[in-house]
């Protein structure tokens, strides 16, 4: 029940600014980006066909990965990548002629889409073709997507299918809408699941019997209900020895897949900084990854979960950015791309900061166009790469300075991407990310198209609007058709129960041992994994919270006390920043806005001046940084008000 004097949460998507005030904060960027270059297109609403951008990949740093030992590698199923650029020009040859131009419905972002075939993950052998394709040029691209809009199937964009926005005044809505319709799209089918749970189920079994002493664990995007319909499993074997990293038994799992007909495409990476195992599996068709005697990805996907209970919008934005990125190649971290838990925690932490959101004055779920608008804004225009880092320690998302994050190991470009490893804040997880670059300008553009888009159908007469995809403009999906069923709620996500109970189990095991110190822990013990029956059916796949709430883990494990007392703290200053129920105007206070511009600095706290990673100052150290936390403060705002005076003109208009 809403409280006299609370505001509707999601009935009013934007706010109105004074104009002495948002004339004043738009001077201020400068937590973001150096140069103040950055047009916004939601300001005057001019049509912008023109971005001067050109991808240039600058900073081509090499991967951490040492070279790749394969063992078998069924070519058939792989396409190089000159072979996608031959298609391309034939493309070009077929239709590039006397065709009228749209630059709006183009995509040109100039990162173009990838060309593959199939939503499979092609394996990129050679990342210097990979950079080629970035750097097409620019009459090619303008071409391809000549060719690209002339499609007016659903073929490119199938979520459309029944779904037609073209009646939705709200533009935003309309958006918000098609990535529902997305979303739902590529979320599993019973059948799917299904699939990925015998998969796991028959590698354990295989795993065992193998190495009697080891067992087989499941993290990565399926563990958190966050894979695309390609999505690889990632695995981690481990065992009580504690050896099965040594490439001696790398080898030996190969050659014991291969043989008994269960990977095909074997690839075994064994001098890489995390040595693994790459295989399709043969009955499945399920890309696999393994590594070995790591915990550290399940304790990750454990994480995140808890950050998707409690973020409403999590979900939805993770799965169209990464299909975002996957269509134009950016995905892959061995050819520079973005990594799934760098995706993840980029969005967690740009939900978590957005003040919109944090003053509860917008439900996520009901405005994911703008926060997905705003997301490609922040990491594709404003976002400062050279100095901020991102940091989640304590738990709490964060920007920091990056010269205070002294583990940063020191980078020859100065476009980097810092995001500190929630569970080890000397780790950036984002280091083989080296594409920067690439990624900002997708981004960029994706900003620039949208934008655009929305104007255009905001004019537009009916007739003009029936058909017409937003979301389509910037992402596509190939592959088998589906079927829009999310069956998530129908079956088990075995990896999400398994990892559930590993959880339970071993915090179990901690309160014994704390009670009995000579108590053994091994956490390979498949006993960790096979509770009974009655436990398992505890963990069904919930969906996230409508509310924000934080952690409650009760509900989730058995923590020892000690343990939740520590994840439940939160810093007086987070408490001050997010009022219970407050009331609208309070966003005016809270992010300093008043035309007097009286912001008091303990009021918020974003930006921790002296941090240092891996000496973390005491919370009574903590102190704001006053230019920092204002600009940051005043961008959002502006931001959330600008959209505002754009819908509010758009509707007069
Ligand atoms: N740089 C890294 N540092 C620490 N852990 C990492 C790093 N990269 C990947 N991982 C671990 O490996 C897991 C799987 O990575 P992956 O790139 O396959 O992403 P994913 O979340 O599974 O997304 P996708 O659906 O694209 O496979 C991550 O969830 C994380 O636990
Ligand atoms: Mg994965």
């Amino acid at each position: 029940m809403r409280k006299k004097g609370q505001r509707k949460v999601g009935k009013k998507p934007f706010k109105r600014m004074r104009k002495s005030s948002f004339n004043k904060i738009q001077k201020k960027f400068d937590v973001f980006h150096e140069e103040i270059d950055h047009f916004n297109n939601y300001e005057s609403l001019t049509l912008d066909i023109s971005d001067p951008e050109i991808v240039s990949v600058s900073d081509n740093e090499s991967s951490d990965d040492e070279p790749i030992y394969k063992v078998d590698v069924d070519k058939t199923n792989h396409k190089s990548i000159p072979e996608v650029v031959d298609h391309r020009e034939n493309k070009i040859n077929k239709n590039g002629d006397g065709i009228k131009e749209d630059h709006l419905g183009l995509n040109n972002d100039f990162i173009p889409f990838s060309e593959s075939d199939s939503e499979e993950y092609e394996n990129n052998e050679n990342d210097n073709n990979e950079l080629e394709i970035l750097s097409v040029s620019h009459k090619q691209i303008s071409i391809k997507h000549e060719t690209y809009s002339r499609r007016t199937t659903n073929e490119e964009f199938p979520w459309l299918l029944n779904h037609d926005h073209s009646r939705q005044r709200d533009i935003s809505k309309w958006i918000t809408l098609e990535m529902k319709d997305f979303i739902s799209y590529i979320s599993p089918s019973r059948e799917e699941i299904e699939i990925r749970n015998k998969t796991i189920q028959k590698l354990r079994k295989v795993v065992r019997r193998l190495w009697p002493d080891s067992t087989l664990h499941v993290f990565g995007s399926y563990a958190t209900d966050l894979y695309l319909p390609g999505s690889d499993i990632d695995c981690v074997i481990t065992s009580k020895t504690g050896n099965k990293e040594h490439r001696s038994y790398l080898y030996e799992l190969a050659r014991y897949l291969k043989s008994n007909g269960i990977g095909k495409q074997i690839e075994v990476i064994a001098k890489a900084r995390v040595p693994i195992i790459k295989f399709v599996d043969v009955d499945s068709d399920l890309h696999i990854d393994v590594s070995f005697e790591r915990l550290n990805g399940i304790e990750i996907a454990k994480i995140i979960r808890t950050w998707l209970h409690e973020t409403p919008g999590l979900r939805e934005l993770v799965l169209v950015i990464k299909q975002f990125l996957k269509s134009r190649r950016l995905n892959e971290v061995h050819t520079g791309g973005l990594g799934g838990l760098s995706i993840v925690c980029l969005v967690y932490s740009f939900l978590h900061l957005h003040p919109r959101l944090r003053t509860e004055d917008i439900d996520a779920r009901e405005n994911l166009g703008v926060l997905l608008m705003d997301f490609f804004e922040l990491y594709g225009k404003n976002f400062s790469y050279e100095k901020v880092a991102l940091s989640f320690q304590d738990d709490i998302p964060t920007y920091i300075p990056k010269s205070h994050w002294r583990a940063l190991p020191p980078s020859r470009s100065s476009l980097t991407l810092a995001i500190q490893d929630p569970l080890d804040v000397s780790n950036n997880i984002s280091r083989s990310s080296y594409n920067v670059s690439g990624i900002k300008k997708a981004f960029s553009g994706a900003f620039n198209i949208i934008s655009n888009k929305c104007y255009e159908l905001n004019q537009a007469t009916f007739k003009d609007r029936v058909g017409k995809s937003i979301l389509g403009n910037i992402i596509k999906y190939k592959g088998d058709a589906r079927h829009f069923k999310d069956e998530r709620e129908l079956v088990e996500n075995r990896a999400i129960v398994e990892n559930e109970v590993y959880h339970m189990k071993r915090s179990r095991s901690v309160l014994d041992l704390e009670k009995n110190e000579d108590m053994f822990l091994n956490p390979s013990d498949d006993e960790l994994l096979t509770g009974g029956q009655d436990e398992l059916s505890i963990y069904r796949v919930s969906e996230p919270a409508k509310k924000k709430q934080r952690r409650n883990v009760t509900e989730i494990a058995d923590i020892p006390k000690k343990k939740k007392k520590k994840i439940k703290k939160k810093p007086e200053n987070i408490t001050k920043l997010i009022p219970k129920g407050a009331p609208s105007k309070k966003i005016d206070e809270l992010m300093g806005i008043e035309d007097d511009d009286d912001i008091n600095d303990n009021d918020t706290i974003m930006i921790k001046e002296n941090d240092d990673s891996a000496n973390p100052p005491r919370e009574s150290t903590l102190q704001s940084t006053r230019v920092d936390a204002q600009t940051r403060r005043d961008y959002w705002l502006s931001k959330g008000q600008t959209l505002a005076s754009v819908s509010i003109s758009k509707k007069n208009t």
